[in-house]
């Protein structure tokens, strides 16, 4: 009997199997489509985008931490990817309304950024946020993030939950959700809870108002979810039910750790200085006590976050934007299907 060939072995890609985690190595098969920096630069095209001096002076506060180079590497190319995404969406909403015999107003195009805390969500949606609205049509690009629907530290405190902040429990997602539903049916005028990284709480009576922007970038932990079921309850809604498109900010956990801790350290220097921050207490501590609360804080909740809750989110991003050391972007993983 002869012996059948051996099948060749596919060729593994290390990154794909690596993004999609949960999968067998061996799997061939990956959603993703990966692009290397220099790649992923070149899908710029032929579209006239570099930053004016005007522009970068809008944009400086943020190139405090982004160098001009990386967002026009990595930044431009994506909001061009995202401002077509908006164009589509807004062709097929029209077709929908032309089949229905309506008139609608245009429905917000809701762009939602996860991963860890402190992998940069909140700096990279700023980043967006000012490039989409230099497109030609100058889009209103509003931001919120999902923290201002965390419960307040009163409500925490109840439930035992002050070492759980971050985690699903400790949000009010049935408000998140109708919140995001108001903005999808097109509600003109909404107000979306505020939440202080200084006072470490939600701020009672402020509110971000979201007037009718044609994009929302909604920034947070818990923007790729799924809902908590209760056994045998109707399925609600996600919070990815309203999103768009969705980014995943991933990096190793080590580096994020670093960047936890240099965060810490710097604000306390800063802001934490003021008797009225929440952290004043750590201005006294010594260097190596800080770095060690810090180390602890890391370890003991938003890692454990990271690993339990946010990471599992991973593989239902649209896009996948993988960093290394000083947050430099070093692949972009694509959703082919
Ligand atoms: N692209 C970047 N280049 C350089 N530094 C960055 C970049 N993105 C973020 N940082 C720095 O990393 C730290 C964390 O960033 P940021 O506050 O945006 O994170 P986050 O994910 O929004 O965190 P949190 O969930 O705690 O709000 C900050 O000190 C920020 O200045
Ligand atoms: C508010 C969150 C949950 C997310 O931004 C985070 O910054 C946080 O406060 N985590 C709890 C542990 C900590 O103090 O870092």
């Amino acid at each position: 009997m002869t012996k059948m060939a051996e099948a060749p072995k596919a060729a593994r890609n290390p990154f794909c199997t690596e993004l999609i985690g949960a999968q067998a190595p061996e799997l061939q098969f990956s959603p993703y489509r990966v692009f290397t920096r220099e790649q992923w630069a070149r899908l710029r095209a032929d579209t006239p985008m570099t930053l004016e001096a005007d522009e970068l002076e809008e944009l400086s506060g943020l190139l405090d931490e982004l160098s001009v180079e990386e967002v026009e590497t990595i930044y431009l190319p994506l909001s061009r990817l995202l401002n077509l995404y908006v164009a589509a969406a807004q062709k097929l909403h029209s077709v929908t309304s032309t089949f229905l015999g309506r008139t609608d107003c245009r429905v917000p195009f809701i762009i939602g950024v996860a991963g860890s805390v402190a992998v940069g969500k909140s700096t990279t949606a700023r980043v967006l946020k000012a490039l989409l609205a230099r497109w030609p049509d100058h889009p209103k690009v509003d931001l919120v993030t999902t923290d201002g629907f965390l419960l307040p530290n009163r409500e925490l405190d109840a439930r035992g939950l002050m070492d759980r902040k971050g985690f699903p429990e400790s949000f009010d997602t049935a408000r998140l959700i109708n919140f995001l539903a108001d903005v999808k049916s097109g509600k003109g005028e909404l107000e979306a809870p505020v939440y202080s990284h200084f006072h470490y709480d939600i701020m009672a009576g402020q509110r971000t108002l979201i007037q009718r922007p044609d994009i929302l970038i909604v920034e947070g932990l818990n923007v790729l979810q799924p809902a908590t079921f209760e056994r045998g309850s109707v399925s609600e809604p996600f919070v990815s039910d309203f999103i768009d498109f969705s980014i995943f900010i991933d990096a190793d956990p080590e580096l994020i750790q670093t960047w936890y801790v240099e965060r810490f350290m710097r604000l306390r220097s800063t802001a934490f200085r003021d008797p009225a921050a929440f952290f004043h207490r750590y201005v006294t501590l010594t260097h190596d006590n800080a770095v060690a609360r810090a180390l602890d804080i890391w370890r003991n909740i938003n890692l454990k976050n990271l690993v339990e809750n946010i990471l599992p989110t991973r593989p239902r991003a649209r896009l996948i934007l993988r960093k290394g050391e000083d947050h430099r972007v070093s692949t972009v993983a694509l959703r082919k299907v």
